[in-house]
């Protein structure tokens, strides 16, 4: 579905992205986990088309990404992003609606019936329809976040990729959130998801990429990749790794 190939990225900062090879099946979660800087978001914004300035090979479906025209991406791809603060002065209902403007057959959009239909379907999951009259910008950190959900998740594309999109909410729709993506990975859809919450990572990927210092240096099943060493010289993070007790994999608990 995904597959990278000797990929160069920089800022001009001295920022440097680098990976060789990357490829993401139909149908997987894969969790990408770092360090602050180590460019998880860089990489997402890259696959999703919004920074095109590398060097290398990005096949989505195995066509060129560079190859694909504004409507035929946007139909393939959704991407939550990591800050949406100041995007947006309308109210909710139409921020989701600009979901639907890639499959408009005409110059101007109108929604159709089905347009409706997937929107409100999208808020009813989200828990988001309560707020569909309001200003995004008055709504609260979470339940920006879920309306950004929402409107991703309207945008009925094969490839979601999240950036730290569970950072507001509280666990009960952190949880409820995570099983809707996951259901999708049922359905055939491809996820990539950047968390800072690696026990959420452990407990819904069976794939996990550590990144650092805009590398891949890890890839793998959580039992493989969380170990007491990674956290300790990827994170200098001062903890240990516990079983969940219910699905058996790494939990990371501070010392
Ligand atoms: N627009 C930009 N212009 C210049 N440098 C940038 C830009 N965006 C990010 N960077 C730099 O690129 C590096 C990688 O940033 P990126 O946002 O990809 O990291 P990240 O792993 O997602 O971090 P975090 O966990 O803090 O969200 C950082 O050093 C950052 O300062």
């Amino acid at each position: 579905m995904i597959k990278i190939n000797n990929l160069n990225f920089s800022y001009g900062n001295g920022f440097n992205l680098n990976i060789e090879k990357l490829n993401i099946k139909a149908g997987e979660f894969v969790s990408i986990i770092g360090p602050n800087g180590s460019g998880k978001s860089t990489l997402l914004k890259i696959l999703s088309g919004i920074l095109k300035n590398f060097n290398g090979e990005i096949l989505i479906k195995n066509k060129n990404i560079k190859n694909f025209n504004y409507k035929e991406l946007a139909k393939t791809i959704s991407i939550v992003p990591q800050e949406f603060n100041t995007i947006f002065k309308y109210d909710v209902e139409s921020i989701i609606s600009t979901s639907r403007v890639p499959y408009s057959k005409t110059f101007s959009f109108f929604e159709t019936m089905e347009d409706k239909k997937i929107i409100e379907e999208a808020m009813k999951k989200t828990d988001t329809i309560k707020y569909k009259n309001k200003f995004f910008s008055n709504l609260s950190g979470g339940e920006k976040q879920r309306v950004m959900i929402a409107r991703a998740l309207a945008q009925k594309t094969k490839i979601l990729f999240l950036d730290e999109f569970t950072s507001h909410l509280d666990p009960g729709h952190a949880q409820s959130l995570m099983n809707i993506v996951k259901e999708n990975t049922q359905n055939g859809h491809t996820v990539v998801a950047v968390f800072h919450d690696i026990n959420l990572a452990s407990i819904y990927s069976k794939r996990l990429i550590i990144m650092l210092k805009g590398n891949v240096v890890c890839d793998g099943s959580p039992i493989d990749v969380i170990t007491q060493e990674n956290i300790k010289d990827i994170y200098n993070l001062d903890g240990s790794i516990i079983k969940h007790p219910k699905y058996n994999v790494p939990q990371i608990v501070f010392n």
